[in-house]
């Protein structure tokens, strides 16, 4: 079936993180004063208890992400999948049948479970069914299906404010519960990840999975060479090492690997897109809009990031890689938010009727989200996270770097109320200099990975390889079938390799 079907498996999968934009985004405008129904029907709630609406969430989906790396090893990457989008459907079930703020709170709390699994096991999956050269854009899938979630979220809380009973706020969060249920089924009819197969010894079933992602007429031969280096690297790893959390540092490539996991999306927090995401409104207000119009500019914004996000995967990344984006992005980053801050201190909305300087305000807001963290940061930290661990260590390591996602994220929407409000414009600064830092650790500190096989990683972070041709050529040497030996012999390989290196 080949590509299409490879990008349908992609896509599909990615519904969870649709569930991750839209649940993340929906709660931003039932809480919100326009919608008076819930403001009622919770008596009242003060700013405390609204801000732990919106950070219940995000704690439970720092244990979800943890949960993750567990569940994801035990039962697979696609009943994973399953259970998050089942935890979904009781968390909107929860939510959507509040009786009072507890409630709320309890299925705001197994809503988060479920999206810290998703948001952590969507990418994996999709990056382990891609063929190399697509990677970049299959696993960059999950960053534009998080954007559709908040764009569809903005738009329903937007329809939804005009009701006027319990509906108003019921609706838009019990929407969730389509996309949950059509994920939970729908991954029925999809493969497992042929790697995790190979890891349970299910040979057989992974060479077919693998079949079914690749095939066309011409590629039998990449076919069976993408199979066989699975294999070997797995079988290798699984005899010769073990997947206890505390690989994740027991060799300098490994720590390497785990730091700049966790730093890939600890700089993307630090990017400040979620003082952007979650608080556009109050930006746009402080330069002086307001009502309607701020509405119409974050729907513009929305559905510019999102056509800049499917240029950016399809065209672009595979082809120059990773690094060269997420360097530009952060000192384009840098630049759009030095002049956010200038447009702010100069021309502040509340005194200046500068027409010009609020309209570049808003320009350099979008060109910020949707322009340069649309094509790095965003997607870029979902697919570096996810293909630059080893197998036996991929779902902790990749639940560790999710895990730090959420974490900073927590500690920023926090923060990002108070420096809004305390330090104006001057808040920008703080993220010019985060920008800044961000290109110069991926300046020093992150390999390129681009159309590297996840087998080949060990390679780009200095941990001992497997030398598909010296291998080769060590079986003909010793008059084995290369085919058949192969396995056994990659040991007696790596000595040779170690001889051949010391001599
Ligand atoms: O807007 C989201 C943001 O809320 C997340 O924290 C980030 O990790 C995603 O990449 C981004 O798309």
């Amino acid at each position: 079936m080949g590509v299409w079907f490879n990008f349908f498996v992609a896509t599909f999968a990615a519904i969870g993180s649709f569930l991750f934009g839209y649940d993340s985004g929906i709660i931003g405008s039932v809480i919100s004063p326009n919608f008076k129904q819930f403001h009622i029907y919770f008596k009242d709630p003060n700013d405390n208890t609204l801000g732990a609406v919106v950070s219940t969430f995000a704690g439970g989906c720092f244990f979800g992400a943890m949960a993750a790396g567990w569940l994801a090893d035990r039962v697979g990457r696609k009943r994973t999948i399953q259970i998050g989008s089942l935890v979904a459907v009781f968390g909107t079930a929860l939510q959507t049948g509040a009786r009072n703020i507890g409630m709320l709170m309890g299925g705001r709390v197994v809503a988060g479970l479920a999206v810290g699994v998703l948001s952590m096991i969507v990418p994996l999956y999709q990056s382990e069914i891609s063929p190399p050269h697509l990677r970049g854009f299959l696993t960059g899938m999950t960053q534009f299906m998080i954007g559709l979630g908040f764009f569809v979220a903005n738009w329903v809380g937007y329809g939804c404010q005009y009701l006027d009973n319990d509906a108003q706020w019921r609706v838009p969060l019990g929407i969730q519960i389509i996309p949950a249920i059509l994920l939970f089924l729908g991954m029925f009819g999809l493969p497992f990840s042929p790697r995790w197969l190979i890891e349970k010894g299910r040979n057989e079933e992974a060479l077919a999975v693998v079949h079914l992602l690749h095939d066309n007429a011409t590629n039998s031969e990449f076919i069976e060479s993408e199979f066989n280096k699975m294999l070997e690297q797995i079988k290798y790893e699984k005899s010769h090492m073990s997947s206890k959390i505390s690989d994740l540092w027991a060799t300098k490539p490994m720590l390497k690997r785990t730091l700049t996991g966790m730093a890939v999306q600890i700089c993307t927090q630090f990017t400040g897109i979620n003082v952007s995401t979650y608080f556009q409104p109050s930006l746009y207000a402080a330069l002086g809009y307001s009502g309607n119009t701020i509405l119409l500019i974050t729907g513009i914004n929305g559905a510019l990031g999102q056509v800049v996000t499917l240029v950016f995967i399809y065209f672009i990344l595979d082809r120059v890689g990773r690094r060269l984006p997420l360097i530009v992005g952060a000192f384009g980053m840098a630049a759009c938010l030095s002049i956010e801050a200038a447009i702010n201190a100069r021309f502040p909305g509340e005194t200046s009727t500068n027409k010009s300087a609020q309209q570049a305000g808003v320009a350099f807001i979008i060109l910020f989200g949707s322009l340069f963290f649309s094509t790095s940061f965003g997607p870029v930290s979902w697919v570096y996270q996810s293909e630059i661990f080893p197998m036996r260590i991929r779902a902790i390591g990749t639940s560790v770097s999710t895990m730090s996602n959420w974490a900073i994220n927590v500690m920023i929407s926090q923060i990002s109320p108070l420096g809004l409000n305390r330090l104006g414009w001057k808040f920008y600064l703080v993220f010019i200099c985060t920008n800044l830092a961000n290109a110069l650790i991926v300046i020093f500190f992150f390999p390129e990975t681009k159309g590297k096989t996840l087998e080949e990683m060990d390679a780009v972070f200095g941990d001992q390889v497997i030398d598909h041709a010296a291998e080769a050529n060590y079986n003909k040497k010793v008059g084995l079938d290369e085919k058949e030996e192969s396995i056994e012999n990659v040991e007696n390989v790596r000595d040779v390799q170690d001889v051949e290196r010391t001599t």
